[in-house]
């Protein structure tokens, strides 16, 4: 069940939108984390869920409430909706607990009644500053700060709980240890969360789904692994994660490139696939009552991108931001897609995503015995945990691997460069 759905929501400040047609699906209880550059909407999709701004279009609904939708605009404290800022934003003539009794509603003097009450005792207890409830903010660190901010979020007992960079303010350690707090308080809560971070890493690494965000639009909707080894496009893939794209040439199930021929799955992109390609897709969420899983099938014209259904009714125009059926417009996203076999013509150019990892590099120590692909180290980037190694291959490409700390190789080492696992080949633009 969907604790929150968004449909076609466009939101905007001025004449040009900045969220621009936005569907979303969020299951009960679970965490999404809203990743995308500075600027792309991610506040103002908060702040539109929140109530705190109207959609033009669109409906926004809270479990069985439509909150937002024509002419509809439910005030924000009729939402039931919790929200962290990333500064905590406390009262600081407020104790901590009155602070988090503020968030039972009733405004401060209310809150200074309430200050006692069973729940206020609980909320202390979940975030572990019992002790602290009589503090004042001015007495706290950055971390029990914030810790408060949730508190307060959580003592209404919201639908869902939007947090706006919650721990951008803190030190990494800090950052680590709370966002594992974080979890467990909504996971104890069964409440859903919504987070927006810039940081890719704290999103894969606590989220449920992951929602990607560029201009005002969502590119991706999955699961951290969904999006991290299936990413929706090129673009996707290199913002989550470190990312390698060399050239290669598709022969059915493989590409053939600067690193050997690799066993590869195609996927749609957001490119022009060029003539006549047809495979399967998966819809990444509802559409005009196909739900979210549906398969779909996959087409691609000289005219663009399309979708079929099962009984091969044309859906859509511009995969994968529309689906069009009996006139009526509604933004879809394909989670996944692969080419029926042998329809992607044969050595038609496609860009190979490789993640670092995914190279794995043996030291040559005798030259003439060495099989395989040649490379050279000619850089090492050292972060502790493990290290990313610039490489030139036999061809005079580079590209990038990641090695555990402990194999570290010194610049100018030579290696043979093996690829684990299936790469992914998407469709080069404009070849
Ligand atoms: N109150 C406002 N009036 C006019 N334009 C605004 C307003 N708030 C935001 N914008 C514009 O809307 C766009 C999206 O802003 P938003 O704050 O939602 O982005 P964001 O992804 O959260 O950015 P960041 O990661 O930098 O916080 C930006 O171009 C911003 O300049």
């Amino acid at each position: 069940m969907s604790r929150l759905s968004m449909r076609n929501v466009v939101v905007g400040y001025g004449v040009e939108p900045v969220l621009r047609g936005i569907s979303l699906e969020v299951p009960n209880g679970s965490l999404v984390a809203i990743v995308g550059p500075s600027g792309c909407g991610k506040t103002t999709l908060l702040r539109t869920i929140a109530g705190l701004i109207r959609a033009r279009s669109g409906e926004v609904r809270l479990g069985q409430r439509m909150v937002t939708t024509h002419g509809i605009h439910l005030a924000p404290e009729k939402r039931r909706i919790g929200w962290v800022p990333q500064d905590a934003a406390l009262f600081p003539h407020l104790t901590v607990a009155e602070n988090i009794a503020f968030g039972l509603g009733g405004g401060r003097r209310a809150a200074r009644r309430s200050a006692g009450e069973e729940r206020v005792r609980h909320l202390l207890c979940l975030v572990g500053l019992s002790a602290l409830a009589g503090r004042s903010p001015a007495q706290l660190s950055g971390g029990q700060a914030q810790r408060v901010a949730l508190a307060r979020a959580l003592a209404s007992g919201p639908e869902v709980v939007l947090m706006d960079e919650p721990f951008g303010a803190l030190d990494p350690l800090l950052r680590g240890e709370l966002r594992t707090e974080v979890r467990a308080l909504l996971a104890a809560e069964g409440m859903t969360g919504i987070l927006v971070t810039h940081d890719q890493a704290e999103a894969l690494s606590i989220a449920d789904y992951v929602a990607v965000m560029r201009d005002g639009e969502i590119l991706q909707f999955g699961t951290p692994t969904e999006v991290y080894e299936r990413p929706a496009t090129p673009w996707v893939a290199t913002f989550v994660g470190e990312s390698v794209f060399l050239p290669g040439l598709w022969r059915s199930g493989s590409v053939v490139g600067a690193l050997g021929s690799l066993e590869a799955e195609w996927m749609p992109g957001d490119a022009t696939l060029g003539d006549a390609t047809l495979g399967d897709a998966t819809l990444g969420n509802t559409v005009n009552g196909a739900s979210s899983g549906a398969d779909l099938a996959v087409g691609a014209s000289p005219a663009g991108v399309l979708a079929y259904d099962e009984s091969g009714v044309r859906h859509g125009s511009q995969l994968p931001s529309e689906i069009r059926r009996s006139g009526e417009t509604t933004p879809i996203t394909v989670v996944s897609g692969r080419p029926a076999a042998g329809v992607v013509g044969e050595d038609t150019p496609v860009a190979v995503l490789i993640r670092p990892e995914q190279l794995e590099l043996k030291l040559i120590v005798e030259p003439m015995l060495a099989q395989g692909l040649r490379a050279t180290v000619t850089a090492v980037s050292y972060t502790g945990h493990d290290a990313l190694l610039e490489l030139s291959l036999q061809s005079g490409t580079s590209c990038m691997a990641r090695v555990a700390a402990s194999g570290l190789l010194p610049v100018g080492a030579e290696v043979t460069v093996e690829v684990r696992g299936r790469v992914l080949a998407y469709p080069r633009a404009g070849d």
